[in-house]
This record gives C-alpha cells, structure tokens and sequence, in this order.
C-alpha cells in the first residue's frame, strides 16, 4: 500500500510544510543511497502527501551535490504518483517578476555533473522526454493558483527553465545568451529531478517561484544571495497556500499522465538476460515489464 501518492520537493526557502497534521519523520535508504533528508510524511487536507527538503532542512548541500537519484527513488518507495516541486529561480523576462510564479514546460540542460538516469549496469532505457512536464499535473498546479488570487503574484504559464551547474549564478553574457534563446527562468535543480521522475514513472510538475531578475536586467542589480532571501520567505508562504490547494484537486480528481507509462516502450535490454543486481536494484522501476 502506498504510504503517500503525492510528493513535495521544497527547494531554496520551503525547508518545511507548516500544515501537514499527523508528521512522521522517514529515514530513507534507497538502491542509490539515502535522500537530501528525512522524508517527512504528513496529512495535508485528506491527503496523506510526502515532503522533502531538496537541500536538506539546513541548507547544507549545493546543487551538485543533490542525491537526486536516492530523492526521486525514495518517493517512488513511497508510492508516489505526482510529484510536485517548488523552486526558486531567477527570471530571464521582463514581465515574471520576483513573486511571481511560472510553470514552465520546458527544460535547457547547462547542467555539467549530474546523474540523471536509474539505468546503466546493463540495462538500458531511453524515455521520452520532449515534454518533460506532465501537462496534466502542470494543469491543476495552475488552477490551484488561479483559485487562490494571491496578492502581488502573476502566474505565468509554460516557458523554459535553464537549469545551470552553479553553485556561482550565471555571468551576464550567459544571462543575454539564454534570454536570446527565449527561455523565461533559471535555476540549478529542477531538470535531473524532472528526468528521473520521468523513468520513475512519476508524473512531475515545476512551480518555480522567481526572486530575482538574475543579472541582465538594466535596472536591477545583479541577483546575489542577500536579494533573493528578501523573496524566498514570501515566495514559501505563497507556496504552500498553492501546494495546500493544488493537493486538494489531486485528491478529488487525480488526472491521467503519460508518465504513468513511462517505460512502456523505453527498455531496449532484453529483462530476461540482464545482470540479475542491476535488476534487483531497478526492481520497483523494472517490475510491471517482466
Ligand atoms: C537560492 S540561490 C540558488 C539556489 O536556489 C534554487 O534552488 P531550488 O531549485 O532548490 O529552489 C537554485 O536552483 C539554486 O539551487
Ligand atoms: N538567478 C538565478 N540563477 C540560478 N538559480 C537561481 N535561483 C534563484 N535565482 C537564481
């Protein structure tokens, strides 16, 4: 029996979830190791939902060194279905401005060292990955926040999420070249995480919550640390509000996703002949195909 069918990764500023009821806090240890932190297990409404801080509740790791296989295997442990993630992120256009919220649909991969794949080891899978959001989940996340009227707080939805290495934010060159690319936000977790949910068979969903204007704006300064923390507790109040909401329509009506189905035709290795640890470490993923 699933322990919870919908996941929550808090990025930059959403280290926990004033409102979950009933907490229990979960050591988790997955095939790929252990996640950011424990993951935290509460009632949101009638949901029994999943939280986990993505840097840890502390703050304490950096973008590269996010275990994101062990985060996105241990909500499938859980049973997770829809997983959604709340991020801070720098904005590339004029018009997302900081408190605003975006729900991007697509992805730019500047990342240079990160493992975004459950397979190797002998068995091999390619998923589709064109629309890496899951648009359904994408459409209640945005209903959620058209329903809640938040003061100061433009929702824009679809766009591009550049997902860079950092830890350092991006030069002004690379800002005016990603901006020439027409993508509309930036930050450095969200795209590995999309990927593995997407071979974990997970629907996922991106609200990105900007605090900044990055560092090619003419009349903003450059983002710094200092001016985003400005936004981010703002940014985390709005967040669970639409987070609380968005868990209320997944329970009354769970839509259908693709990447429920993921997998079905992404496997070339034939099962049967695959080295015997691999399959059992990809046993959750792997086991609707045998
Ligand atoms: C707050 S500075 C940059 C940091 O913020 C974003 O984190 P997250 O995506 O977890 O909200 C960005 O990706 C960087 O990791
Ligand atoms: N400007 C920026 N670049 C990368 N990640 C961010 N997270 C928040 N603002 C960001």
């Amino acid at each position: 029996m699933a322990l919870a069918r919908i996941g929550i990764i808090g990025g930059s500023g959403l280290y926990k979830m004033a409102d979950l009821k009933d907490v229990e806090e979960l050591e988790i240890k997955t095939p790929f190791g252990s996640p950011s932190d424990a993951v935290i297990l509460g009632t949101l409404g009638t949901e029994r939902v999943a939280f986990l801080a993505r840097h840890g509740r502390n703050h304490t790791l950096m973008p590269s060194e996010l275990p994101f296989r062990a985060n996105i295997y241990g909500m499938k442990q859980l049973g997770v279905e829809y997983l959604i993630s709340a991020s801070a992120v720098g904005s590339l256009k004029a018009e997302a401005k900081p408190l605003d919220m975006v729900i991007p649909d697509q992805f730019i991969d500047r990342t240079k060292n990160r493992v975004s794949t459950f397979f190797g080891e002998g068995i091999v899978a390619h998923i589709a990955f064109g629309d890496p959001i899951c648009r359904n989940l994408a459409g209640v996340l945005a209903s959620a926040i058209a329903s809640l009227n938040l003061p100061d707080v433009t929702l824009h939805r679809g766009g591009t999420y550049v997902c860079m290495e950092g830890p350092a934010f991006s030069t002004k060159a690379e800002s005016h070249l990603y901006r020439s690319w027409g993508a509309t936000v930036i930050g450095m977790t969200n795209l590995p995480e999309a990927k593995l949910a997407r071979e974990a068979e997970i629907a996922y969903a991106t609200l990105a919550l900007v605090t900044d204007y990055d560092c090619w704006h003419p009349d903003h300064d450059s983002v710094t640390v200092e001016m985003i923390i400005a936004n981010l507790q703002r940014n985390a109040v709005n967040a669970q509000k639409v987070i609380q909401e968005t868990v209320r329509r997944l329970s009354e009506n769970p839509p259908v996703s693709d990447a429920h189905s993921a997998l079905k035709y992404a496997i070339l290795t034939q099962l049967d002949q695959a080295p015997e640890a691999t399959k059992q470490k990809l046993e959750l993923l792997l086991r609707k195909y045998y």
